[in-house]
């Protein structure tokens, strides 16, 4: 079992901040479960949908469940027209994880959530249309193209990859979209969790929360991160240029993305699933490179600072194998933990007291007023 990490400090680290029943997080030091179940176990059978399913209504779905489920997802797909004028108008140099908090807060303008009792409708909605709305943009705004959304994917991971290069994806980079979506979708209390449940805390809008969740999720130090680790992983020659590259960064004290974490003390059980899916990936495209230069890092970083690869290292190399624009990556995470975040507010609002902590206060000591002539 490896060693749990000795959690103190700032940024509320090992304080309890609440209850949940959805995740647990390095509880052995470096597993990773959802509702009990471990998640290499879910991305190794199952779909995305069936673990969105026990995320958000608390078991796996049977087949009929699972069926009913993802049609009803697929009928949600539509982009309203009005959503669509939003997203033309907005620039392709715009950062896409800006593109995904404009169109999870237009869609809150024009199909606001009214009640608590719609939370289930709303999530699902938000699920269906995400990939389709970002890749809306990304197509109207590089290629001038106005795409169908309404596919004939049969999964958010077909629907991801299809409306993004407009075919049908193998079964391989299905599956590989799949698995991701299952790593990404679930972490606990991380950053952009709490801030959802931090706006669930006032009785917010559950389109509030998510749009608040994706601005926490774009910054580098999380899901920002597989953008950033693809920055620097291509622009490494290869595996000996990396180590030079690395060890040079690590000398100047720089951050390398993509490699710590806040919980989990010497491996994040994700990067296992994902660097085998970017081997696979590798090997199919005929050219590992990229691969290999991500395994040299790896154990640079391992043997100069005992730092290893987190969630987001591998799926730089494994979303580029896949022809992903380095841009839409943490979109993509995006699609995925909207299923936490929404859970995290449903279980917030269930058992709900407002979230306001203290702050030790650092200022000057109490003064009088002068007036404005005499300063
Ligand atoms: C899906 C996700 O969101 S996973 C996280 C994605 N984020 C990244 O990959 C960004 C790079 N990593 C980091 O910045 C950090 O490891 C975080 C934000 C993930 C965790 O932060 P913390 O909990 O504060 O890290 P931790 O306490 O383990 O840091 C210990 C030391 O290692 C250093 N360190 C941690 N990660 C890195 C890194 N990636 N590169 C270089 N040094 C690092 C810290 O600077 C710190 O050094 P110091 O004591 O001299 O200040
Ligand atoms: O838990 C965290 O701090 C970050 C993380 O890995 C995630 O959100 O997936």
């Amino acid at each position: 079992m490896a060693n749990a990490k000795e959690l103190s400090g700032a940024g509320l680290r090992g304080q309890i901040a609440g209850k949940t029943a959805l995740s647990t997080v390095g509880k052995t030091g470096s597993g990773l479960t959802y509702r009990g179940y471990d998640v290499k176990d879910l991305a190794a059978h199952c779909e995305f949908e069936e673990v969105a399913h026990l995320i958000l209504k608390g078991e796996l779905p049977n087949q009929a469940e699972l069926a009913a489920y993802k049609q009803r997802l697929k009928a949600m797909r539509n982009l309203p027209q009005a959503l669509k004028e939003v997203l033309e108008r907005i620039p392709a140099s715009a950062h896409p994880m800006d593109v995904m908090r404009t169109g999870c807060s237009m869609l809150g303008n024009i199909e606001t959530e009214q009640s608590f009792a719609q939370q289930h409708d709303a999530t699902d909605r938000l699920l269906a249309i995400f990939p389709g709305l970002i890749n809306y943009w990304y197509n109207f705004s590089h290629n001038g193209k106005r795409i169908e959304v309404e596919t004939a994917a049969d999964s958010i991971a077909e629907q991801f990859l299809w409306t993004l290069h407009g075919e049908k994806p193998t079964q391989l980079h299905t599956d590989v979209m799949n698995a991701s979506l299952i790593l990404y979708a679930e972490h606990e209390f991380n950053a952009s969790t709490f801030t959802a449940r931090v706006c669930a805390s006032t009785l917010s809008d559950m389109h509030s929360c998510i749009t608040g969740a994706i601005g926490s999720l774009r910054g580098p130090l999380h899901g920002g991160a597989n953008e950033a680790a693809m920055e620097l992983i291509e622009k490494m020659d290869n595996p000996d240029d990396a180590e030079a590259k690395l060890l040079g960064m690590l000398e100047r004290k720089e951050k390398i993305m993509g490699f710590g974490h806040a919980i989990y003390a010497e491996s994040d059980p994700r990067n296992a699933v994902i660097k085998e899916w970017s081997e696979k990936l590798a090997k199919a495209n005929g050219d590992t490179s990229l691969y290999d230069i991500s395994v040299r890092c790896e154990s640079v970083m391992w043997r100069e600072k005992k730092l290893f690869c987190n969630a987001d290292f591998f799926h730089a190399s494994a979303y580029n194998y896949m022809g992903i624009p380095t841009k839409l990556f943490t979109p993509i995470f995006v699609c995925s933990r909207l299923t936490g975040w929404a859970a995290h507010v449903m279980e917030q609002r269930a058992d709900n007291r407002i979230i306001r902590p203290s702050a030790e206060y650092t200022g000057v000591e109490p003064r009088s007023v002068k007036p404005i002539a005499q300063r």
